[in-house]
């Protein structure tokens, strides 16, 4: 089965009289990557669930190439799920859980073996066929879940947090490995996940949810430094609002906060011209491995800084932070485009 596109059209789910999807619209094209990503209770579960037929839609459409889903069971759909639980069977071999979904779609026993042999090859795992997955690291069982859900060869790919029950170093090394197989493959892949730094490096475009909305859907870096609203980029590490000064960059035209990261923001360097400036004092300095993130306590907020050496708790510092790294928002809090160099400044 080759891969294929999805296209979501006002996809709306009602549950228990409550609006859990809220008129979802997204484009999906063919072999790419997209994360669905969002504070716990956005929808993104729902949203996974919803295309793949477990969650029945109220209003709206899904269409899988050409055809509608929208009103097809589960089975009927072909779509591949794989769970953060990896949901394998204890009992059987790791041969034997690749091979369960062809023995249930009747392929024969020799081609079964040969199927599973190449797919344990893909997956790095030649020669595991007849251990025991009990014997398997979390990181291998991750492995095989996806194998079995591949091994069918179906259009759709959907993870639900495949990676979050794995530790730091085996999520990351599975992330490049994740990609790298579906690349490979060139399968349509939708992946939940809650890690803002997973979406950003492996997804080729990102469905920012919040209530059952799609607030944004963009590629990572337009996300990351467009932020369609505040919101969104307080949720992409935005941790830093001040409202705008007379003195401070003309950035974009009408802009009446910035936000910008902490680690943009650098203290008691030597004063640089288009940058935003802000006085505090230091209300706390926490060693974070690469240098210190300061508290600065200014007359109109708590602002957070980097700075390379320790700072005297209780004296007064200046902020810093580039005009390339600011990012603008309008009285109604939304993101403004760039200022066009050629325009007058509001
Ligand atoms: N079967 C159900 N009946 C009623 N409400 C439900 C049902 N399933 C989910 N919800 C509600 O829908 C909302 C979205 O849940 P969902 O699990 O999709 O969110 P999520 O973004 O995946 O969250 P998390 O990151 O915590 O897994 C939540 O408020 C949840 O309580």
């Amino acid at each position: 089965m080759s891969t294929e596109a999805l296209t979501l059209n006002n996809v709306t789910v009602d549950l228990r009289q409550q609006r859990i999807l809220d008129g979802i619209h997204l484009d999906v094209s063919p072999g790419s990557f997209t994360c669905l990503l969002g504070p716990s209770g956005c929808g993104k579960t729902t949203l996974l669930r919803t295309i793949a037929g477990f969650t029945p839609l109220s209003q709206g459409d899904i269409r899988l190439g050409a055809r509608s889903i929208a009103h097809l069971p589960p089975e009927k759909r072909h779509t591949a799920m794989v769970f953060q639980s990896y949901a394998l069977w204890p009992h059987m071999s790791v041969g034997d859980n690749l091979g369960y979904p062809l023995k249930l779609r009747g392929v024969p026993r020799a081609e079964r073996k040969q199927r599973v042999a190449a797919m344990l090859e893909r997956l790095e795992l030649g020669g595991f066929e007849s251990r025991a997955v009990t014997q398997l690291s979390g990181g291998q069982r991750q492995r095989i879940a996806l194998g079995r859900a591949l091994i069918i060869d179906p259009p759709l790919l959907l993870l639900d947090e495949p990676l979050s029950n794995l530790d730091a170093a085996i999520r990351r090394s599975l992330r490049s490995e994740l990609r790298r197989l579906q690349k490979s493959l060139g399968i349509t892949t939708i992946m939940v996940t809650h890690d803002q730094e997973e979406a950003l490096q492996m997804a080729d475009q990102i469905v920012l949810m919040r209530a059952g909305k799609a607030v944004q859907i963009a590629a990572p870096q337009t996300l990351y430094q467009q932020p369609a609203d505040l919101g969104v980029a307080r949720f992409l590490g935005v941790d830093n609002t001040v409202t705008r000064n007379k003195q401070d960059p003309a950035v974009a035209s009408g802009a009446a906060t910035f936000g910008f990261r902490t680690r943009d923001a650098r203290i008691n360097e030597p004063l640089c011209s288009a940058t935003l400036t802000r006085k505090g004092r230091v209300t706390e300095c926490v060693y974070t491995g690469d240098g210190y993130q300061i508290s600065l306590d200014t007359n109109e907020a708590e602002l957070f800084a980097t700075a390379t050496s320790p700072i005297t708790l209780g004296t007064f510092a200046v902020l810093q932070v580039p005009e390339s790294a600011l990012i603008p928002f309008g009285p109604d809090d939304r993101h403004l485009p760039p200022l066009d160099r050629h325009e007058d400044i509001a």
